[in-house]
């Protein structure tokens, strides 16, 4: 598993369009030399803010949207359509504009789908669906997405993998339903650590004073069941990319990094 390494911008706005332009980059990578890619979009405001500055840059169209796979991180068990949904925003943010394969849209269920109101159900027909697209040439039961984002939150949480809850404690499965999350809504679905730490990279996003304390925390050596951001790795590479003031409680060592 890679080190984390820090990107840190002047303000949200900045590391929004700085995320989306290295993301167009590694998307055009990832299909000129395996002629397909696979992101992992997520959802909250800095998720969502990436997905937009992505949608206003014209090197989007460098992207071939027809060869691209998304997966989630994680979903809010709630109807198809709900605007709550992180796929319902990230569809209003970028999806609607470009000219994806709705087959390689590969959206978490919703709570009036085929399993009803069962999220353990739900949970694991993803897995399913996860492990039918991994191939050989990937580490398990899902394929190797080439990046998988996070928001981070105030209390280190990544996806829905919220401290000390059971979900961030799985070590089997690569996706679990969540019951009782302290973010609104209560019941979701989530990829575990060891579905998440299968990509090949892995991107924090942090923005806001609200963050500083949580990416102090999480980069500081603390324990991914307290900390669930401190368990996300990517295999080739974690990035952290934060803005001045998520950056601000980072310990020198850190800030500025120390690694390039
Ligand atoms: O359902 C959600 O909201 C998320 O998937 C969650 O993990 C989110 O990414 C963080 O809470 C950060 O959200 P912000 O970027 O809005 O702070």
């Amino acid at each position: 598993m890679s080190t984390p390494q820090l990107v840190v911008h002047r303000d949200k706005e900045l590391m929004a369009q700085a995320a989306a332009a290295r993301l167009i980059t590694r998307i055009v990578d990832a299909q000129a030399s395996r002629g397909h890619a696979s992101v992992v979009p997520t959802g909250g405001r800095n998720g969502n803010g990436l997905l937009a500055a992505l949608a206003a840059e014209p090197a989007r169209d460098a992207v071939d949207w027809g060869r691209l796979d998304l997966w989630w991180g994680d979903e809010r068990f709630l109807p198809e359509g709900d605007p709550e949904r992180n796929v319902t925003q990230a569809r209003e943010a970028l999806l609607d504009a470009v000219p994806l394969d709705p087959k390689r849209v590969h959206a978490m269920p919703a709570s009036d789908g085929p399993h009803g109101t069962d999220v353990e159900a739900a949970a694991e027909s993803y897995a399913e669906e996860l492990a039918r697209a991994a191939g050989p040439e990937n580490h398990g039961a899902v394929p190797t997405f080439d990046v998988l984002m996070l928001g981070v939150g105030p209390d280190t949480h990544v996806a829905s993998l919220f401290p000390e809850l059971p979900a961030v404690r799985e070590t089997e499965r690569t996706v679990v339903g969540v019951r009782g999350a302290p973010k609104p809504p209560p019941t979701r679905v989530t990829l575990t650590l060891p579905a998440i730490r299968a990509a090949r990279e892995v991107w924090l996003l942090a923005a806001g004073e609200d963050k500083a304390r949580a990416a102090a925390i999480a980069l500081s050596g603390a324990g991914e069941i307290q900390a669930p951001a401190a368990g996300a790795r990517g295999r080739a590479r974690t990035l952290w990319l934060l803005d001045t003031a998520a950056a601000s409680q980072l310990p020198r060592s850190l800030y500025p990094p120390a690694s390039p």
